[in-house]
């Protein structure tokens, strides 16, 4: 994260009601700034000011769906970069419906969500549970499959992360699984390659920077379990925030477990 440190990148996040306070502390602890808006009246000066927009389904309402149009039409006339969090697509047919529907009027630079959300988005088959879900394609073809159809960098994460530009595929096998035994670490994940691609900018590879951010996070996870895994899963996460807090490149090196498939 010493990109993100140097640079500290604004990120207008317009996400969801259960994860705004953990987003807003993780982005804090790897070193960006996080302001929440989804308010018609000022979200697309929000967004020109801002170095990062990440746009998170979880809660979304037909308000916040326009707001979330105003500011994706803001950030793509100032080459601002957009991540966008499906959470929960394939769970009801109002936010498939409104979130392809989205996809087609702004680019997007990066797509982060679990196998099921990706799967959906694509129209395959989704195994959804709720904000949960899964694909019975491996991570890395479905990432793949995902950035060729959608023209983005995909994110599927999951047991294993993998991410794609639809040429480029890396596998990533950092994390762990008390990651999705708190609620928000996927979104959170979204906000920080926000964070991430911001700091790094645009120019540079944006699949390799993704894989970086998530490798990172995934190694921050690991590191908070092994100092909490006596406590519980409350421990784990205000470990895994304190982490986040320190977790820089010397700290990764000969840790990152990401291979190019
Ligand atoms: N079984 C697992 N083993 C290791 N890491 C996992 C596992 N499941 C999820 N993760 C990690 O948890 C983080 C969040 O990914 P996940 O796929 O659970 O997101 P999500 O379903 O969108 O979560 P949420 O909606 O709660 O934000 C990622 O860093 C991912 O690598
Ligand atoms: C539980 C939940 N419900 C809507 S959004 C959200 C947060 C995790 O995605
Ligand atoms: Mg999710």
């Amino acid at each position: 994260m010493d990109w993100v440190r140097k640079k500290n990148p604004l990120i207008h996040c317009i996400t969801n009601d259960v994860v705004t306070n953990f987003t807003a502390n993780g982005l804090l602890a790897v070193g960006a700034s996080p302001v929440m808006t989804a308010n018609h009246e000022e979200v697309e000066e929000m967004a020109r000011t801002a170095d990062g927009l990440l746009l998170n389904t979880g809660t979304l309402t037909p308000y916040q769906y326009e707001a979330m149009r105003l500011a994706a039409q803001a950030a793509n006339e100032n080459q601002t970069p957009i991540v966008l969090d499906p959470v929960a697509v394939g769970a009801t047919s109002y936010r498939t419906r409104v979130v392809q529907a989205f996809l087609e009027g702004v680019h997007v630079a990066v797509i982060r969500g679990n196998g099921g959300e990706i799967a959906a988005l694509i129209g395959m088959h989704a195994d959804m549970h709720g904000v949960e879900g899964k694909s019975d394609q491996p991570p890395e073809m479905l990432a793949k499959e995902a950035a060729n159809v959608l023209g983005t960098v995909v994110c599927v994460t999951g047991e294993r992360d993998a991410v794609s530009d639809g040429k480029h595929t890396y596998l990533i096998k950092n994390g762990h699984v008390w990651l999705s035994r708190v609620v928000g670490t996927g979104c959170l994940l979204g906000a920080i390659i926000s964070a991430y691609i911001a700091a790094k900018g645009t120019n540079v590879d944006l699949s390799r920077s993704a894989t970086e951010a998530l490798a990172q996070y995934g190694l921050a996870a690991e590191d908070a379990f092994a100092r909490s895994k006596d406590e519980g899963i409350g421990t784990f996460q205000q470990r895994f925030l304190d982490s986040l807090g320190w977790i820089n490149d010397d700290h990764c090196h000969g840790k990152i477990n990401v291979q190019q498939v």
